[in-house]
């Protein structure tokens, strides 16, 4: 469970200038006026549920209509509008074609207002608690492994050849073929940190780099391959882990459910596509839909902290700075 956050009412006494506080928080994307922002809501009422410390910012393209806005608003979404970001003028057939919109994912690296941010895709649900990755250490750029084996990565050498880093002794990769395929993350949920010369270096790469099939996430594995740690997958599932190898999940453990596979987002799940009528895609898909219909869940302005509010964990500081001898705190009456 995430340490209680202290919040901003305590007063550091005896420091000459105001203690910037590093901000955390959750982000996602939203493009399009179509039915994604179900999908925000969702994982907006499922944070909730697991008692998040941190709000949820949704990074919005132009295109996503003012009544979307509010309705995330109103589930206590921090909402911030960004520019497309679109890859040099190519001739790439993108596994989906709606991925090219996803090169604007880039823009959540200006978020400097956030030393640390959690990236989870709209028809991604927290299920468990998950605010302690943000106590990972500096330097790195974490996410959960991927898996090669969907029809998706049938244009792939390693797809071709039956390999998949999910199970790398299956199917060894051939000596004669090179090095195997570096880790490679889902870019689906991964923990960050925003900063401006990230950011500028990121566009300028991209203005050099041919786009490939899984778009951003292509790209995203390219440029933070030497900083990449993966994470269990339990902060990920990519569904198709369930048919593809089993034997890696544990699905009682699982703390985060990514709903990418063909046909599996929730808000539109009709049962008809491949592995749709299994049991626990049956089980995942109603466990979404209870949060998302709760109205328990749904955000409550004197209840739930403000939308702007960021509660920080002052514990850090207050042990760093009261072991230098420099400050005590005095509560100071709450402003609320
Ligand atoms: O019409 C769209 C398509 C995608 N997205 C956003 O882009 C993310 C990545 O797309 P998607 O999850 O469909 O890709 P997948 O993980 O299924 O490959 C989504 O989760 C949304 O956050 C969106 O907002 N509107
Ligand atoms: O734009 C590329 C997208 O690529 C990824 O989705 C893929 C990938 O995970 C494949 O491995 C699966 O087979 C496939 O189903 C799934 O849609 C990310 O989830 C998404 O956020 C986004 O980056
Ligand atoms: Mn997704």
């Amino acid at each position: 469970m995430a340490p209680e956050p202290v919040h901003s009412a305590m007063k550091p006494v005896g420091l000459n200038k105001p203690v910037t506080l590093p901000s955390l928080a959750y982000v996602t994307f939203l493009a399009g006026n179509g039915d994604y922002v179900k999908g925000v809501v969702g994982l907006a009422k499922g944070l909730r549920k697991v008692k998040s410390a941190y709000p949820l910012v949704v990074a919005v393209l132009p295109d996503v209509p003012d009544e979307h806005r509010r309705i995330l608003e109103s589930q206590g979404c921090i909402v911030r509008e960004i520019e497309p970001v679109y890859p040099p003028e190519n001739e790439t057939q993108f596994a989906m074609a709606y991925y090219v919109i996803n090169y604007s994912k880039l823009r959540i690296w200006k978020f400097l207002k956030y030393s640390k941010m959690i990236y989870l895709d709209g028809d991604i649900q927290v299920f468990d608690n998950v605010d302690h990755l943000f106590d990972l250490p500096d330097g790195h750029f974490y996410a959960v492994m991927d898996c090669f084996c969907e029809k998706t990565w049938s244009h792939t050498p390693q797809y071709k050849i039956g390999y998949c880093q999910q199970c790398p002794d299956r199917v060894r990769w051939p000596a004669e073929l090179g090095p195997p395929p570096s880790l490679y993350f889902n870019a689906g949920m991964f923990v960050f940190e925003p900063s401006l010369d990230t950011y500028a270096d990121l566009l300028k790469t991209l203005k050099v780099t041919t786009p490939t099939s899984f778009a951003e996430q292509d790209f995203l594995n390219m440029y933070f391959k030497d900083i990449y740690k993966p994470i269990p997958l339990v902060y990920n599932l990519v569904l198709a882990m369930l048919w593809r190898h089993p034997e890696n999940v544990e699905l009682h453990k699982v703390k985060v459910v990514h709903y990418c596979a063909a046909g599996s987002k929730p808000w539109r799940y009709t049962g008809k596509e491949e592995n749709m009528q299994r049991g626990d895609i049956k089980m995942l898909i109603k466990k979404w839909w209870d949060i998302y219909n709760d109205e328990s869940l749904d955000y409550k302005k004197q209840v739930d902290a403000p939308a702007d509010a960021e509660p920080v964990n002052m514990q850090p500081f207050i042990a760093a700075l009261s072991e230098a001898g420099a400050v005590q705190y005095i509560t100071a009456p709450s402003a609320a």
